[in-house]
């Protein structure tokens, strides 16, 4: 590489333009992302790859994950030695993969960078400005867990990225650590492509039935809590660890397995379009319980309702009129808001029975928040960031 890879680069502009100009090279960037450790993110990068490069596609894969990069080991590539030009370095190639990790930067596979934020930022501008990618239909990125100085360097560097694909395992624990990397991702404005949930359930080795050992569905209720898609579960299977330590891409290594079939779902929709979009969100109108201009906590009792209709691609509020409630009836207000076109409550408190009649009105209901004004609220919910309490109900 041009420079010693621990120091940064003096001249920001410079490279920036080297950066962009390789950059223009490559159709589509991809970043993989996870709040969490070992969820399988880099298991994800490296299927996602193989298989965009089986079905044909250039791709590149470039792992920046400077303490614990795992990409050379998955597909067996150990500490193969760099080749350097004059200003550039080259890629390793493994049939039409090109890959680049900070794996490859010493000959020694226990050896760990003791780098600081500024250094990292150095390195991967190096990955992305002297790496000679060439012309690539994909760049996938797999980033180290959380959300610390590389993904948001990747984010900063890298111009119009298409956006993240978000890996998690179902349990709370991870997906209370994967909401900040939605989080994150609506900061820095990069489009979220979609949720994996990855060791949902149990494939049996014997028979391939997947067996719930654990909750399921964290990482699909996830998905419809931000609204971005949800591309699919994958179970944990015995032989995509096997894969993953014979240095073998499990897609290819066990292509027959029921697993790599819901593995190739997952990466469908990215082998189908020319340009990976997030899917389109429906239109949304949210329904708020109010009195003097902030959420009232006594649904059942509220006197007016405001109703914010959002627009799902730049998520801001379009339109906000408060309306008044109709006579307290039992049973009345679910078909009453879903024939004005509610799709979500938010509520301080309301009882079960009222809620699963608004489900059965496909109406989805939070409950627990705050008295705040509806656009706070709103905002907060579009953001990710609206805090829930205790269901404050009021029967
Ligand atoms: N669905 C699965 N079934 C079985 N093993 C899996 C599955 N997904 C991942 N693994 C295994 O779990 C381990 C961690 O996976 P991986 O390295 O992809 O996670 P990660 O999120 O990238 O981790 P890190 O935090 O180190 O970046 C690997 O040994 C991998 O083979």
């Amino acid at each position: 590489m041009s420079e010693c890879a621990a120091h940064p680069p003096v001249n920001p502009e410079e490279d920036q333009k080297k950066i962009n100009a390789r950059m223009a090279q490559v159709k589509h960037k991809i970043c993989v992302l996870s709040g969490k450790g070992g969820v399988g993110k880099s298991t994800v990068a490296v299927n996602l790859a193989t298989a965009l490069a089986d079905a044909g596609k250039q791709v590149g894969l470039l792992d920046i994950d400077i303490h614990g990069p795992s990409v050379p080991t998955m597909l067996g590539l150990g500490t193969t030695p760099l080749v350097s030009n004059a200003d550039s370095v080259d890629p390793i190639h493994v049939g039409n993969l090109k890959v680049m990790s900070v794996g490859f930067l010493s000959q020694n596979e226990d050896e760990a960078f003791i780098w600081r934020g500024p250094m990292k930022m150095g390195v991967i501008k190096q990955f992305l400005g002297d790496v000679e990618w060439g012309e690539l239909d994909y760049l996938i990125v797999d980033c180290p867990p959380g959300t610390g100085d590389e993904p948001l360097s990747i984010c900063q560097l890298i111009e119009e990225p298409d956006g993240a694909v978000i890996v998690t395992t179902p349990q709370q624990v991870a997906t209370v650590d994967v909401r900040k990397s939605l989080t994150f991702c609506n900061k820095l404005s990069m489009p979220v492509l979609g949720i994996v949930e990855n060791m949902s359930g149990f494939a049996c080795p014997k028979c391939g039935e997947v067996v719930e050992i654990f909750n399921t569905g964290g990482g699909e209720k996830m998905a419809a809590d931000f609204r971005v898609p949800f591309l699919g579960k994958l179970p944990i299977d015995p032989a995509i660890g096997k894969a993953c330590d014979a240095g073998l891409p499990f897609i290819q290594s066990h292509a027959a397995t029921e697993t790599a079939h819901m593995l190739r779902e997952i990466i469908r929709p990215f082998l189908e379009t020319d340009k990976p979009q997030p899917k389109e969100t429906e239109t949304m109108k949210i329904a708020i319980p109010t009195a003097d201009g902030k959420l009232n906590l006594h649904f059942g009792h509220c006197a007016a309702f405001t109703l914010l209709d959002i627009d799902p691609g730049s998520k801001t509020i379009t339109a906000s009129t408060e309306i008044e409630a109709p006579p307290h009836e039992p049973g009345l207000l679910p078909p009453w808001l879903a024939e004005r076109g509610v799709n979500l409550i938010i509520a301080g408190g309301m009882g079960q029975r009222a809620q699963s009649l608004f489900t059965a009105q496909n109406i989805e209901v939070i409950v627990g928040a705050p008295s705040e004004t509806p656009e706070t609220l709103v905002k907060a919910y579009m953001a990710g960031a609206l805090e829930t309490g205790t269901n404050a109900c009021d029967h």
